[in-house]
């Protein structure tokens, strides 16, 4: 379906579903054929554990070599095919802060790219409901924490991520300019820090947990007496379980339809330092911590005001300590050695 036929046709803008209502019927049709965006990824595989394990036996999925989808006629052909009822676009390029830092062209072109294609093939394909993945790394640096929604460009952004976050606030406003020409039913969910089973344990492109995760387990095994932190050990980030997320995701698509976007929080934050000493003991790494302090802070503080989404009734259930034990048992048994 072209975009001038969109245009011209209100009949198929209301087939497609009045974005004002409660969505809450995705649940209740199992068969219906979802795409899951980026289902290898810590994010994309998480929501489809959490969507099988509640019975869905239509997930279509596709990984990066079958379908780039920075190619905009193979993802447009893609939709063409296959007509997914609904999507959910956790295909993204993701990094911790020395990647973002380094990478900024990729940071922002790909990941432009990627929701462009994919948000303009949903709509044009009559996909029901579209649900985007943003960042907490949206709001300004020195934003009011806990940092609420309307935060969103009111301020300078953390020059680390700044790219990274460009992008994502366009794929915020896209869907926001998507469903108030179209009435289409396009959402947008701003996770905070994330990590489980799935995450990139690359030691330099990496986030920090899966990072120290790694380094303290290589010192561990090699008998080493130190390990290095990046930063001064100061800097505040909230964490969430991936499985507590992909729960939220689930729960936005039955629950929610608005224009805003809905931040995705833990709701509790901890230093740097004291996550590398978490992780150090989950671990067993019984040596020292030495800081390197010409590695970038980043953001000072980066707690997310979740009180809307807990307002809809959703709350997050693993605690850090289980999720960290949950996520070096599965780093033991499906990366070590691989
Ligand atoms: N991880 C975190 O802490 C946070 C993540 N998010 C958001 O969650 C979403 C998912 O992130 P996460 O799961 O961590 O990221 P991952 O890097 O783990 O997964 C991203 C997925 O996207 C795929 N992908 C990347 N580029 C392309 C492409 N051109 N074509 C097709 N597939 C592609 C990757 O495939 P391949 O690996 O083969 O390239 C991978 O499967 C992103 O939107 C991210 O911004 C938000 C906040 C925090
Ligand atoms: C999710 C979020 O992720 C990124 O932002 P970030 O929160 O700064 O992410 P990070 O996990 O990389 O770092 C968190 C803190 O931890 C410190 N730190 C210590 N030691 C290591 C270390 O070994 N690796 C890393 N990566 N960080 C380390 C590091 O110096 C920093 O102070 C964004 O780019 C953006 O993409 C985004 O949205």
């Amino acid at each position: 379906m072209k975009l001038h036929t969109l245009r011209a046709n209100p009949q198929i803008l209301l087939q497609m579903g009045d974005p004002t209502r409660d969505s809450s019927d995705f649940l209740t049709d199992k068969s219906a054929k979802i795409f899951v965006a980026g289902h290898r990824g810590l994010v994309g595989s998480a929501i489809v554990r959490k969507l099988q394990s509640l019975g869905f036996t239509n997930l279509v999925l596709r990984s990066h070599s079958e379908l780039d989808l920075t190619r905009q006629f193979d993802v447009d052909s893609f939709f063409a095919a296959e007509n997914p009822r609904f999507v959910i676009l956790a295909a993204a390029k993701v990094g911790g802060i020395h990647a973002n830092n380094t990478y900024p062209a990729d940071f922002i072109a790909i990941n432009l790219q990627i929701q462009t294609n994919v948000i303009d093939s949903s709509l044009r394909h009559g996909v029901k409901k579209f649900l985007f993945l943003g960042s907490s790394c949206i709001y300004p640096k020195l934003a009011p924490q806990p940092i609420p929604e309307n935060a969103l460009l009111t301020g300078p952004l953390e020059p680390t991520n700044e790219w990274y976050a460009i992008a994502k606030i366009a794929g915020i406003k896209m869907c926001q300019a998507y469903r108030i020409q179209y009435s289409w039913d396009a959402i947008s969910g701003m996770p905070t820090n994330l990590y489980g089973r799935n995450d990139n344990f690359h030691p330099e492109n990496s986030h920090v947990l899966p990072a120290l995760m790694r380094r303290f387990h290589e010192a561990k095994v090699n008998n080493a007496k130190q390990v290095v932190v990046w930063g001064t050990g100061s800097p505040l980030r909230e964490f969430l379980h991936v499985d507590d997320l992909a729960d939220a995701m689930v729960f936005l698509m039955d629950k929610y339809s608005g224009l805003e976007h809905l931040n995705v929080g833990s709701g509790k934050e901890v230093t740097i330092k004291d996550l590398a000493e978490l992780v150090k003991e989950v671990v067993g790494f019984e040596g020292d911590l030495v800081w390197d302090t010409s590695k970038p802070d980043g953001t000072p503080r980066k707690l997310m005001d979740n009180s809307k989404l807990l307002g809809l009734g959703w709350t997050p259930k693993i605690s850090l300590k289980d999720g960290l034990v949950d996520t070096y048992k599965w780093y033991v048994e499906n990366v070590v050695g691989q």
